[in-house]
C-alpha cells in the first residue's frame, strides 16, 4: 500500500472519529435528559441496556463482530449513565477477582466498584444502602451452587435485577519463573477444586493446597512468598504482578461461573427475562414432584433446580428455582399462585433479563 492510500485511510478514520464523538455526546445527552425526566430517582434500568444490546447484536452488519460491538455499546452506556451518578457496586474482594470482572462486564468500566470482605459484607453494604448493586457469584459448571450466596438470599431484602455469565481461566502464578520450591499452592476452594486434576498431574504430592477468601487473595498472599503459587485469573496476575506458569489450567475447558446482580430494584420485563425463586417443599412423599407440577401446566420452563439444607432443621431441604419469563407475565404469575398454594414458604428473589453478553 502507498504512503498515499494510507493517508487517505486515515484521514477518512480521522473524519470517522469526529463524527462518532458528536455522535456519542449527542446520544449522552439524550441519557442525561431522561435522567432529568426521572427526576435524580433511580437511572439504571437493565431492562433497556438489555434490549439496546441485543438490538446492536440483532442489527449488527460486520465486519466487527457481534460480541465486539455489543462490549463496545455495554462502555458507551456505562459512560452515559455515569455522567447521571456513577453507579457502586461491591463484590467479593480484593481487586482482582473473577466477581469484580463480572462488575465490570456487567456496568461497565464507568462503574465504581466497592471490594468487600467476604460475600456477606458485599450483601449488607447494599442492604444499608452504601452501595447500588452487588454482584455475587450463584453457581459454578464444573463446582456447583455457591451455597453462601444461595444462603444470604433467603433473607435479604434485595431483589435480583441481572446476570452475568463469565468464562473462568485459572492460572498457576508466582512470583518466580520456575516450579521448583513450590510449597503451597493457595486458592478459593472453588478454584482448588475447579484445577482439581491439573493440581493432581502437574504438582508433587506434598504441595499443600490452601483454600482463603478469594482468588485475588491468593494472589496477594503468594506475592508475598517465593514458596508460595496462586491459582487465580488474569486481573488478579496483573493487580499482584505475578508470572504465569502454566495458563488456563481449569480441568474443564467451559468452565463458567454465573452471578447475580442485586439491589432495591424491581426490574420490568425486557422480553427475555428468568425469574428466580426459592421454596421449601412439606417433609412427605412426592412432594417435590407435586411442588414443580404448576411448572409443567402452566408451560413454563425451568432453567435451573438446586436443593440446600434449610438450616432450620435436621434434613429438611429449600428449593432454589428458576423459571423462564418474567413475573409480569400472567402465566408466570399463575404458575407462582399455584406455587404459593402448594409450598410451606416462596419467596421470588427477582426477575430480570437473560445475560446478553
Ligand atoms: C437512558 C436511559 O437510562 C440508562 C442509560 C441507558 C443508555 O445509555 O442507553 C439505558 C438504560 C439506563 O440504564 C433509559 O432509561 O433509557
Amino acid at each position: 500500500m502507498s504512503d498515499e492510500q494510507l493517508k487517505s485511510h486515515r484521514d477518512a478514520i480521522d473524519a470517522l472519529d469526529t463524527r462518532i464523538l458528536e455522535l456519542l455526546n449527542e446520544r449522552a445527552s439524550h441519557a442525561r435528559a431522561i435522567g432529568e425526566i426521572k427526576g435524580g430517582g433511580l437511572v439504571y434500568r437493565p431492562e433497556r441496556e438489555a434490549q439496546v444490546l441485543s438490538r446492536i447484536k440483532a442489527t449488527n452488519r460486520g465486519p466487527l463482530p457481534d460480541e465486539s460491538v455489543a462490549k463496545l455499546f455495554r462502555e458507551i452506556m456505562s459512560a452515559c449513565l455515569s455522567i447521571e451518578r456513577p453507579l457502586t457496586i461491591a463484590y467479593l474482594g480484593p481487586e482482582g477477582t473473577f466477581s469484580q470482572s463480572a462488575a465490570i462486564k456487567h456496568f461497565g468500566h464507568a462503574a465504581v466498584t466497592q471490594a468487600c470482605a467476604s460475600i456477606d459484607e458485599a450483601f449488607r453494604v447494599v442492604e444499608a444502602r452504601s452501595a447500588d448493586y452487588v454482584v455475587a457469584p450463584v453457581e459454578n459448571s464444573t463446582e456447583g451452587a455457591v451455597g453462601r450466596t444461595l444462603d444470604l438470599m433467603v433473607n435479604t431484602p434485595l431483589q435480583v435485577c441481572g446476570e452475568v455469565v463469565l468464562r473462568i481461566h485459572h492460572h498457576l502464578l508466582r512470583k518466580d519463573p520456575s516450579f521448583d520450591g513450590i510449597r503451597r499452592v493457595y486458592s478459593h476452594a472453588q478454584s482448588l477444586a475447579q484445577c482439581h486434576e491439573w493440581l493432581n498431574k502437574n504438582l508433587p504430592a506434598e504441595v499443600e493446597r490452601i483454600s482463603v477468601s478469594s482468588n485475588a487473595e491468593a494472589a496477594r498472599l503468594a506475592s508475598l512468598d517465593t514458596q508460595c503459587a496462586a491459582i487465580a485469573g488474569d486481573a488478579a496476575a496483573e493487580k499482584f504482578g505475578m508470572l504465569k506458569l502454566a495458563e488456563n489450567i481449569e480441568d474443564e475447558p467451559n468452565n463458567t461461573t454465573r452471578f447475580l446482580v442485586l439491589g432495591y430494584h424491581h426490574t420490568t420485563a425486557s422480553g427475555r427475562d428468568k425469574t428466580s425463586l426459592v421454596m421449601s417443599a412439606q417433609n412427605k412423599p412426592g412432594a417435590v414432584h407435586q411442588l414443580l407440577s404448576p411448572l409443567a401446566e402452566h408451560g413454563v420452563s425451568m432453567t435451573k433446580f438446586e436443593s440446600r439444607p434449610s438450616r432450620t432443621g435436621l434434613w429438611e431441604y429449600v428449593f432454589f428455582v428458576d423459571i423462564e419469563g418474567h413475573t409480569g407475565e400472567a402465566r408466570v404469575q399463575q404458575t407462582l399462585d399455584a406455587l404459593r398454594e402448594r409450598a410451606a414458604f416462596v419467596k421470588v428473589l427477582g426477575a430480570y433479563p437473560v445475560a446478553v453478553l
